[in-house]
């Protein structure tokens, strides 16, 4: 293990009852990392996040974060991660400067020189949008609104390590945005290591500095999102029609293959279309491979 390697996942197993979700999942996450988990609907983030916070006790496996075991890891540990929940509902009558002042209190035991304590609250509530909102009960919030609070409560204790579970759904585009240069600075400014997932791919692979995608219970892909495209699909998607059929082929080099469907069938092809494939291409076929079993 490397000494920057801040979560390390070996051979993670759950079974639920008699269905085991995760089947052997091993990864690692180093300092200052985004890490992106990818996976369809009921693939096992959740459960794979959840375990790694310390809140779901695994079926079998090593795990590390931080270097402890989250199963069994202290208070002081857990003062160290932020946990940004797919969905929290709760405080309604509270409003967002009492729950992140009284969420700040609980980092106050745990303060560290070199990390300072919990974040000032007028500047959490600056860092993610909230101005003019901040002394309203918190029931009164949009859904995205609602979302910026949870991303607060995630980051008050300046945490090491974000977990992050789809941060950005119900989001508007601006606030998306805002998001997405919250995370970098954090990043840049702290070394803070994040962990998130998405189901938007776009924002994985303008977020991510590495791509992890879960499927059948295991880790089926894991690297750098221009890579993944380029290993799963080639580079350039080509789609043409001919004689009112539709035809696309992936290839390495699409002039060539161009050349060659001209040589071939000169002016029948019509509806021409060169791509180079994106992550939710290589995405796509990676789960379909998957599902078909031939990954
Ligand atoms: N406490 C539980 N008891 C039994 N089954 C569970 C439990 N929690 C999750 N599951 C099942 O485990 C599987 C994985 O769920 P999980 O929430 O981890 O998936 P996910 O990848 O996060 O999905 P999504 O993208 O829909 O959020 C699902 O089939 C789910 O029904």
């Amino acid at each position: 293990m490397r000494a920057d390697t801040t979560v390390s996942v070996r051979d993670l197993y759950m079974r639920y009852g008699t269905d085991d979700v995760l089947r052997g999942v091993g990864f690692e996450v180093r300092r200052g990392e985004i890490v992106c988990l990818l996976g369809p609907n009921g693939a096992g983030k959740t459960t794979t996040v959840e375990i790694l916070e310390g809140f779901r006790e695994r079926s079998a496996g090593d795990v590390k974060v931080l270097g402890a075991d989250p199963s069994t890891a202290g208070e002081e540990w857990r003062a160290r991660i932020g946990v940004v929940l797919q969905s929290w509902r709760d405080h309604g009558r509270w409003t967002p400067r009492m729950l992140l002042r009284h969420l700040g209190r609980y980092y106050a035991p745990y303060a560290d020189p070199g990390r300072g304590r919990a974040r000032d609250v007028d500047e959490l509530i600056g860092m993610v949008g909230l101005d003019g909102r901040a002394d309203r009960p918190i029931r009164l919030l949009s859904g995205g609104q609602r979302r910026r609070l949870d991303v607060a409560a995630g980051i008050v204790g300046r945490p090491e390590l974000l977990f992050l579970d789809e941060p950005t759904a119900g989001l508007d585009p601006l606030a998306r945005r805002e998001f997405h240069d919250l995370v970098r600075r954090l990043v840049a400014e702290e070394a803070t290591t994040i962990l998130l997932t998405t189901h938007d791919l776009d924002e994985a692979a303008g977020l991510a500095d590495r791509i992890l995608v879960l499927a059948g219970g295991r880790i089926v892909a894991d690297g750098v999102a221009d890579d993944l495209v380029r290993r799963t699909i080639g580079v350039a998607l080509v789609r043409w029609s001919r004689g009112g059929e539709h035809f696309a082929r992936t290839t390495p080099d699409a002039a060539a293959f161009v050349r060659g469907l001209f040589a071939r069938h000169g002016e029948e092809i019509t509806d021409l279309d060169v791509r180079r494939p994106g992550l939710e291409d290589a995405y796509l076929a990676l789960v379909r491979q998957h599902e078909e079993g031939a990954v």
